[in-house]
């Protein structure tokens, strides 16, 4: 289990009904302040991702698709405060069942937005929205809710078409894409549910955390909020040394990919480990160690094929074993990164996964394959992407936590799911799961009894840190590495 606070439920459409039924009791003055919260976070949340495309221009047009209740009232309050920040900005809203549709609470929306910014706010109509070529900086979809049951009535299905095909820089769908609306972001206010996880069309999914859960989750999947971070912002206790932050090994790389392991060891150097020590082919150590001082390198007699070979399985042993700056061996493992698949170097990590079976291990990469991950007894975390999961999925032991990576991480551990909301397709590039196993690792080296909190931990730290790369230095001219700068600036609060 994680702290409370670090994972809230994720509801089906059935469960968030009652959960709001039972939170509101259809009383309206009690959903007004909600709406207003949902419409501030929407605002704050979509203002802050627009960095990954630069500053949020001065003369913003923004198209608010506004349905009949509370969703297009969200998007409506969201709208408002994106004009009172950004003075210039314009909105075009269109009210897709017509104005007299609103429900009370979404019409007391629309009158503050017009009465906060009149001469900026136009009502479109479907046509006026369609013919629109110059298209918008922003739509903000609110038509329908989770309250929606399919299908969606012919003229709103080609009012949504036609958005989808006008040039719009960010689409952002306000707790579920109406139809076949493509967003880019959904920004699931309050309560995640489980559709939008599973709807193509989402894009990425933020959660806007409105203050409806506290304690720990009693659902089988949990969505991961910043709080599980929280004991990484503690300060550290004075009468402690690097003995006191445990010794990671990591044993990767290869002639073939050099670079991985090299990354997953800047990466658990970063996340507060005391020691690392890598152990790497030896014709790789000198440059490695000149390059990353930090670390304590280890070379280790190469294959052939410039893997690691067998013949230092008895080095390995030893050093696992013996005391370095007087405290324990090794208090962790990482296995993989760029370790090629280099028959002598899956002998090795295979017979090194035997020799303490007390030390738990992080398995990435390479190290994915099925015999692998079946040796030994140590407990373990997997790290595979879409590709490795398949290849491995049939081996999976019990016990082991699995962080399936992808564009929306889960991690899964004895029957329960937790999705990272955070990081986006920045990621989409080498290393950046290289960089996670290392963050990964360096955590369960320093509390190697809790292996989900450091695949937890892990994974929304390296994807909270791709947040603040992006919204720094955008999605393209960047490199992966360049995510282990906003490592602290995501446990400072600085600017995210
Ligand atoms: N700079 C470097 O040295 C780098 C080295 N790398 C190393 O490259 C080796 C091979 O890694 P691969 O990840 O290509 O593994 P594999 O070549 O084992 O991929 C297995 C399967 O998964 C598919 N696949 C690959 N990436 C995927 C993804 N992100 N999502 C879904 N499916 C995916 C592949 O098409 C393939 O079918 C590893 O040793 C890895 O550590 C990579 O980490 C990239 C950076
Ligand atoms: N489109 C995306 N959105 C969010 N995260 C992504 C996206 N693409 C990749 N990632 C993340 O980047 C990492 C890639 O890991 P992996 O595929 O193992 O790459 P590598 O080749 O660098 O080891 C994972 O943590 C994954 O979740």
């Amino acid at each position: 289990m994680l702290e409370p606070g670090a994972a809230h439920p994720v509801l089906t459409i059935d469960e968030a009904r009652q959960f709001e039924a039972a939170l509101f009791g259809g009383d309206e003055t009690r959903e007004w302040p909600a709406m207003q919260r949902a419409g501030r976070a929407i605002a704050d949340a979509v203002l802050r991702d627009y960095r990954e495309l630069g500053a949020f221009p001065e003369n913003a047009r923004v198209l608010v698709l506004a349905g009949k209740g509370h969703n297009g009232g969200d998007a409506l309050i969201a709208a408002r405060h994106i004009l009172e920040k950004h003075p210039r900005a314009k909105a075009a809203v269109c009210f897709v069942f017509g104005e007299q549709s609103l429900r009370p609470l979404a019409w007391r929306a629309h009158r503050e937005l017009a009465q906060a910014a009149p001469e900026r706010v136009a009502v479109f109509d479907a046509a006026a929205v369609q013919k629109d070529g110059a298209g918008f900086d922003l739509c903000l979809d609110g038509i329908f809710g989770f309250q929606f049951r399919p299908s969606v009535d012919e003229r709103v299905a080609q009012l949504i078409d036609s958005v989808n095909a006008l040039p719009v820089c960010l689409r952002a769908a306000v707790d579920m894409p109406s139809g076949s609306f493509r967003a880019d972001f959904t920004y699931a206010t309050g309560i995640v549910k489980t559709p939008v996880l599973e709807n193509p069309n989402s894009g990425r999914v933020r959660y806007l955390d409105l203050g409806f859960f506290s304690g720990s989750p009693c659902r089988d999947t949990a969505t991961l909020t910043p709080a599980a971070l929280a004991p990484l912002r503690a300060l550290r206790s004075s009468h402690t040394d690097k003995r006191d932050y445990g010794h990671l090994f990591i044993v990767g790389g290869s002639r073939k990919y050099p670079g991985a392991v090299l990354m997953s060891v800047q990466a658990a150097l970063r996340s507060g480990a005391g020691l690392v020590t890598a152990f790497v082919p030896e014709s790789l150590a000198p440059v490695f160690a000149a390059q990353v001082p930090e670390a304590i390198w280890h070379g280790m007699a190469e294959s052939p094929g410039g893997g690691l070979a067998l013949e230092d399985l008895p080095v390995f042993r030893e050093r696992v074993s013996e005391k370095t700056s007087g405290t324990a061996n090794a208090t962790a493992l990482v296995i993989g990164p760029g370790l090629s698949r280099d028959r002598e170097s899956f002998a090795l990590v295979t017979e090194i996964l035997r020799i303490n079976e007390n030390i738990p291990v992080v398995l990435d990469a390479d190290a994915l394959q099925s015999d692998i991950i079946a040796s030994g007894k140590a407990p373990r975390i997997l790290t595979p992407h879409a590709g490795e999961y398949q290849r491995v999925e049939a081996a999976i032991p019990d016990g082991a936590v699995v962080v399936r990576k992808g564009p929306l991480t889960l991690i899964e551990h004895s029957g329960r799911k937790y999705i990272s909301p955070f990081g986006g397709p920045v990621l989409a590039r080498g290393g950046s799961g290289d960089l996670l196993a290392g963050m990964i690792g360096g955590l369960l080296a320093q509390a190697p009894g809790a292996l989900l909190h450091a695949a937890c931990r892990g994974t929304v730290w390296h994807g909270m840190a791709a947040d603040c790369l992006a919204r720094a230095h955008g999605q393209h001219a960047v490199r992966t590495t360049q995510l282990l700068d906003f490592l602290p600036e995501v446990l400072r609060g600085v600017s995210q």
